[in-house]
């Protein structure tokens, strides 16, 4: 028989102690639908005794009919007090929540330390605090802080404390590497002797500070434990929590548990980019499972073997989480890296053709040069349309100008851009002058005004992002710089590359490009009679 998981998601509450990250109310309920669509079993919404933002997430979320169950966090009481009169353990009880996860101390130098007070009034705070939620009628979930630090340092006193939150009455007991630093052998170990001695269920709770929060995740399921608890992105304190885009593949694909539906799990790509959309923290690219480079194949190698049979380079199948493959074309390249990533834009083109040898020389040769196609998959795909097929340009750069002026009498008065342009439309001569806040915007300005006659949809596209890297630092002032333009439009986003030792020529190049990339894709129309444009300054025969 499948052995089930239970997956505790805490990106809303631990996943927020990470650094940088900060969630509204709103964004909480977002992510709280997306992780219920995905299938988890828990959803820790947060600390309604921390902060009026959790507070206000718990009221909404109440109108949701989820299938997870959302549940809030806290401490044990405070010390030489009563659960009853504790601030923390009211306001959960008052958030409406069915569960709760409590945290307390399980590690003896804490209570000494953190806490300031006896291993005996430790007992009784975590005693009092379940027992108070079970008398509200609620699940608990007892978190053993540093457990696995307690249990090396004094495990009969480790063991007393699970012990009085399994006399009190704890749903599940969730053995916590609070500081991150227990090794997987070392995790398996305690487990399987903590699963002998109790009767309720066990969950794991890791931290990722020497990069082991899945494995030991991991390793405490294989040890016995049922839930675990973790993060998506591995957002968290410090280092960060255990990732769930790892674990739950790696328990339901590779070793076999039951965690999520085959369904839901497809899901998991598109909830970990959503997610790290919100939390705005850019996603690694060779995140494990997720990431966008997961599938991802380079080398002339291995992509020939991929054409083959995709499991010669893939441990799975991306679609089963949602992922997929792509194919980089760079200096890395052989004919297959050409040959499939033509095939998938539609282009015939077969292996050994000779065309096919010269654009991979003309790839290479131009990243010697400091271009790089990875991430301009639109000036690539440029690139082999005009190798491959008679392409139609939309337009022919005749000239360009810049002028970059500051009013005089203004020494720190405001710079003004102004780009002029001249194009070949189809045998018609445009030439425009346009102003920007800079010299890319100038430039961008210029080329819609010319373009737009003739391709009103040019308006639905927009550049969404601009980023320059100096390629030769030595050369200071005279070096090269390679610009990458993203650009969107109603449903796609494209990315086009220009390189040169001036950042002007370099954008004007990537511009280009990204104008050419999108007017393929575009209808052209007739433009107004000549007259009229002539009469509106717009051309120039
Ligand atoms: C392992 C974990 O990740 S646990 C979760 C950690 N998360 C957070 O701390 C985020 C939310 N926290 C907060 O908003 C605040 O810290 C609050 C509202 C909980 C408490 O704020 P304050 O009352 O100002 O206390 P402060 O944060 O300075 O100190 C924590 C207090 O809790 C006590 N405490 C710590 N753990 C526990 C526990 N398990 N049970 C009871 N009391 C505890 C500490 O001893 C300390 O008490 P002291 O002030 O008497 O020394
Ligand atoms: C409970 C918790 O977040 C921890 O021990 O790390």
């Amino acid at each position: 028989m499948t052995t089930s998981i239970s997956i505790f998601d805490t990106t809303l509450r631990d996943g927020t102690q990470g650094e940088g990250i900060s969630l509204s109310a709103e964004d909480k309920l977002k992510i709280a639908l997306k992780l219920d669509a995905l299938g988890v079993h828990y959803i820790e919404g947060g600390n309604p005794g921390s902060n009026s933002k959790d507070i206000e997430f718990f009221q909404r979320i109440k109108q949701y009919n989820l299938s997870a169950k959302i549940t809030a966090f806290g401490s044990t009481r405070r010390k030489n007090s009563l659960a009853e009169h504790d601030t923390s353990l009211l306001r959960i009880a008052e958030s409406g929540v069915r569960a709760a996860t409590l945290v307390g101390k399980s590690w003896d130098f804490h209570v000494h330390t953190a806490l300031q007070t006896t291993l005996e009034e430790n007992l009784s705070m975590i005693y009092d605090s379940i027992a108070f939620l079970k008398r509200n009628h609620m699940e608990a979930l007892f978190d053993a802080e540093h457990f696995f630090d307690g249990y090396k340092n004094n495990p009969e006193y480790a063991l007393s404390v699970l012990r009085r939150a399994e006399e009190a009455g704890a749903d599940w007991i969730v053995l916590c590497d609070t500081n991150g630093g227990t090794m997987p052998t070392e995790i398996h170990d305690i487990v399987s002797v903590i699963r002998r001695e109790l009767r309720t269920n066990i969950g794991i709770h890791t931290h990722n500070d020497c990069e082991l929060a899945v494995a030991n995740s991991l390793a405490a399921v294989q040890a016995g434990a049922r839930q675990v608890q973790g993060t998506i992105n591995g957002y968290g304190e410090r280092c960060g929590n255990a990732n769930l885009c790892s674990i739950i593949p790696n328990l339901q694909l590779k070793l076999g548990y039951e965690v999520l539906a085959a369904d839901q799990i497809k899901t998991l790509t598109g909830t970990a980019r959503y997610i790290s959309e919100i939390a705005n923290v850019h996603m690694p690219v060779g995140q494990a499972y997720v990431g966008n480079a997961a599938f991802a194949h380079k080398g002339g190698i291995h992509v020939s073997a991929i054409m083959k049979d995709s499991k010669t380079y893939e441990h799975i199948q991306p679609e089963l989480i949602g992922n997929k493959q792509r194919i980089l074309v760079s200096e890395l390249a052989g004919q297959s890296n050409v040959i499939s990533k033509a095939q998938e834009l539609g282009l015939d083109v077969n292996a050994n053709n000779e065309k096919t040898k010269q654009i991979i020389d003309r790839i290479k040769d131009l990243e010697h040069q400091g271009y790089q196609f990875e991430g301009a998959d639109a000036s690539m795909e440029l690139l082999l349309r005009e190798a491959f097929t008679e392409m139609k340009e939309a337009f022919k750069v005749e000239s360009f100008k810049m002028l970059v002026d500051r009013d005089s009498g203004f020494e720190s008065g405001p710079m003004s851009s102004e780009a002029i342009v001249k194009l070949n439309v189809d045998g018609t001569y445009v030439y425009t002058a346009a102003e920007g806040n800079g010299p890319v915007n100038a430039l961008d300005n210029a080329l819609r005004k010319a373009l737009v006659q003739f391709y009103p949809k040019i308006e639905e596209f927009h550049l969404s992002d601009y980023k320059v890297r100096v390629l030769d630092e030595k050369g200071a002032t005279a070096a090269k710089v390679r610009v990458l333009i993203e650009s969107a439009g109603k449903n796609s986003t494209w990315s086009t590359v220009g390189v040169s030792s001036n950042v002007i020529e370099a954008s004007w190049e990537a511009l280009v490009d990204s104008f050419r990339y999108a007017l393929l894709h575009m209808d052209k129309v007739e433009p107004a009679p000549v007259e009229t444009l002539e009469r509106a300054g717009l051309v120039n025969q």
